[in-house]
C-alpha cells in the first residue's frame, strides 16, 4: 500500500466544543457534566429545564449546578457551560440586554410550543418576539432555533421544511442581521437554506443525522433509542447533512444534541426523543467524516467553525482519536437507581478518544 493511501489511525484536532447540549439539572447533572467536560471544552447548555431557564438570574444559578458537577482532572476542569435562555412570549428586550450585561448568556433559544421535549412554554406567535429580535440582532446574540412546525395535520416528516417555508424566511426578511443557528438540520432543505443565506446563518448537525436514516429507527423493529426530534429522516437527506458538514463550509458544526432519558421512559409505548451521545459523540462524528474520506475536516466542524460563528476564541489545547474498536457502554447510572441508554449502547465503535477513561 502507497503512503498516500495507507489508512490514518492517529490524529489530534483542536479540542472540540459542542454548541448544542441538553444536560438536564438536579441528579442528572452528575452523568451528564462529567461526559460533557471529558469531551468538550464549551458546551451550549440547552434551557428546556422544568421549569426553564428564563431570566438571566436562571441562567446564572444553573451555570453554578453545572459547575458543581465538573470532575476535578486537569483536562475536566477546563470546561466552560455556555447558557442560553428560553424564549417566552413575555421575555423583552431589557431581558436581553441584560442577559448580555450578565457576560453568561451567549445564546437565546427558540422552541415552538409544543414542539419537542420540555417544549409547552415556548413560542406560540412570533410576532409578539419582534422587541427582542431587533434587541439581540443589535447586540449580535444568536437566537438559536428548534425548526420544525407544530401543526397537527403536518406530516412530521415535513415540520422542517415547513418550518422554513412559514417561519424562517419570514424572520430574516424582517431581521436581516440576526445572528441564527438552525439547529439540528436533518433535511437537504434545510442545509440549501442555510447555504443561501448570509454568514449570519449556521447550522448544527447531530452525529445521529450524519450516520443514520429513518431505516434504522424502523426497519426490523422499532429502535426507540434511534429516536429523537427532529426525526431521522430519509437517506437522501442523510447524504446531503454528511455532504455540507464535510464540506469544511463554516456554516455548519458540531452541536451533539445529546439528550438524556432515562431508559424506561424511551423503552416505552410513549417513548421520549432524545439520543443521549455526550460521552461518544467524537468517535461518531470521526466515524462519519472518515465513511466519506474526509478526516481532515472533523477538525473545522467539531472545533473552529462554531467558535468563530459565537465570535470566542479557538481552544488552545489538542485531543487525540486513535483508531481502536471499542463497545459503547450498555448504560450508565442514570438519576435515583435509573439508568441512562447511550447511543449505539452495546454497539462497537472505530474511534476512541484519548484518555479514553476520562472520555467515557
Ligand atoms: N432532540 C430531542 O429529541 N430532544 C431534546 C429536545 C430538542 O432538542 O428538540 C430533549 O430535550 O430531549
Ligand atoms: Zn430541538
Ligand atoms: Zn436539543
Amino acid at each position: 500500500m502507497s503512503a498516500a493511501t495507507a489508512p490514518i489511525n492517529t490524529f489530534t484536532i483542536t479540542a472540540p466544543d459542542d454548541w448544542h447540549i441538553h444536560l438536564r439539572d438536579g441528579q442528572a447533572l452528575a452523568t451528564t457534566v462529567p461526559h460533557a467536560a471529558a469531551n468538550f471544552r464549551r458546551a451550549i447548555c440547552m434551557p428546556n429545564l422544568v421549569p426553564p431557564v428564563k431570566t438571566a438570574a436562571d441562567a446564572i444559578a444553573y451555570r453554578e449546578r453545572i459547575l458543581a458537577q465538573v470532575p476535578n482532572d486537569s483536562i475536566s476542569q477546563q470546561f466552560e457551560p455556555l447558557m442560553t435562555l428560553y424564549l417566552t412570549e413575555s421575555l423583552t428586550a431589557a431581558d436581553i440586554e441584560t442577559a448580555v450585561d450578565s457576560g453568561v448568556v451567549k445564546a437565546v433559544k427558540l422552541y415552538p410550543a409544543g414542539a419537542t421535549t420540555n417544549s409547552a412554554d415556548g413560542v406560540t406567535n412570533i410576532n409578539n418576539c419582534t422587541d427582542v429580535f431587533a434587541k439581540m440582532e443589535a447586540l449580535g446574540l444568536p437566537l438559536l432555533v428548534h425548526g420544525e412546525v407544530t401543526h397537527h395535520h403536518i406530516d412530521i416528516f415535513d415540520r422542517e421544511k415547513r418550518f422554513i417555508d412559514e417561519v424562517m424566511v419570514n424572520l430574516i426578511d424582517k431581521f436581516p442581521k440576526l445572528k441564527i443557528v438552525f439547529e439540528h438540520i436533518t433535511t437537504s432543505d434545510a442545509a440549501d437554506f442555510v447555504l443561501s443565506q448570509g454568514k449570519n446563518v449556521a447550522a448544527t448537525i447531530t452525529p445521529q443525522h450524519l450516520l443514520f436514516n429513518r431505516n434504522h429507527l424502523l426497519v426490523g423493529g422499532i429502535k426507540p433509542h434511534f429516536y429523537c426530534l427532529p426525526i431521522l429522516k430519509r437517506q437522501s437527506h442523510q447524504k446531503v447533512l454528511l455532504d455540507v458538514a464535510t464540506s469544511g463550509n463554516p456554516k455548519f458544526f458540531i452541536g451533539t444534541d445529546s439528550a438524556p432519558h432515562a431508559t424506561h421512559t424511551k423503552e416505552n409505548a410513549c417513548g421520549c426523543a432524545g439520543c443521549y451521545s455526550a460521552s461518544i459523540a467524537l468517535p461518531l462524528y470521526a466515524q462519519a467524516f472518515d465513511s466519506v474520506g474526509k478526516l481532515d475536516k472533523l477538525e473545522g466542524f467539531t472545533s473552529i467553525h462554531g467558535a468563530k460563528f459565537y465570535g470566542l476564541p479557538i481552544n488552545s489545547d489538542k485531543v487525540t482519536l486513535v483508531r481502536e474498536a471499542w463497545q459503547v457502554p450498555e448504560h450508565y447510572p442514570y438519576l435515583d437507581g435509573k439508568d441512562l441508554t447511550p447511543l449505539m449502547a452495546g454497539q462497537t465503535l472505530d474511534w476512541k478518544v484519548m484518555p479514553f477513561n476520562l472520555a467515557v
